[in-house]
């Protein structure tokens, strides 16, 4: 099946996809993710019971991500974003990061969650984190579903991590190839 030019329905998980000309395996099925985001949400919340935390969604990867954690959250809490790009088309981080829109809520003195779909290289996160203090906000923890810490470089702290993933890129459920992919329902790992 290609997701670059057919449509795979929100409920449709096939074993392989294609796209852009690559063939991806199935990694992590929808009701796996699911599973496990549940739990992140039902942590943060047990953690946050007597705070009011304000979710930093990083455009545009954590967006299918954050709406579903969000979900799972029994706490009062609020949402922005920023939108940040690193990899471009590629398949590896350009090791630059570019910030391309700035959080619109004022955060100072608050309990920022930075949500963020992969900590890959940990550029990206690094630079959210220098950036974000700036802010001078209460607290600042980090969330991210996939990590992949055979390719960090940096060190960044992660307190809520979904999943440790070999360093192998992925797509589906709002991680992208080239633009495209983000709607896959499930993650898929490049077949090399
Ligand atoms: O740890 P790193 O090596 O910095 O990589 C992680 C970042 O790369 C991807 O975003 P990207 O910049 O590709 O933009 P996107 O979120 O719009 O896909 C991903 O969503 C993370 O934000
Ligand atoms: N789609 C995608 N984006 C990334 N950004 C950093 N790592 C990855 C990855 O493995 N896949
Ligand atoms: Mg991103």
């Amino acid at each position: 099946m290609a997701c670059a030019n057919t449509t795979v329905a929100f409920n449709e998980t096939p074993e392989v996809v294609e796209c852009r000309g690559e063939r991806f395996r199935l990694f992590l099925d929808a009701a796996t993710i699911q599973k496990r985001v549940a739990e992140l949400g039902r942590q943060i919340s047990r953690d946050y019971a007597d705070r009011q935390p304000i979710l930093i969604g990083v455009l545009n990867g954590a967006f299918m991500f954050l709406a579903d954690l969000m979900r799972y959250l029994t706490i009062d809490c609020e949402v922005d974003f920023l939108k940040l790009s690193s990899y471009g088309a590629a398949k590896v981080s350009s090791g630059q990061v570019y910030e391309l829109k700035k959080i619109d809520a004022d955060i100072q003195g608050r309990h920022v969650l930075v949500v963020e779909d992969i900590v890959d290289t940990g550029l990206s996160m690094q630079f959210i984190l220098e950036r974000l203090q700036a802010y001078e906000p209460a607290s600042v923890a980090t969330v991210t579903l996939l990590h992949k810490a055979e390719a960090t470089q940096v060190d960044v702290p992660l307190d809520y991590v979904g999943f440790q993933i070999p360093n192998k890129f992925v797509i589906g459920y709002g991680l992208d190839y080239g633009q495209l992919a983000r709607n896959l329902n499930a993650i898929y790992i490049l077949e090399e």
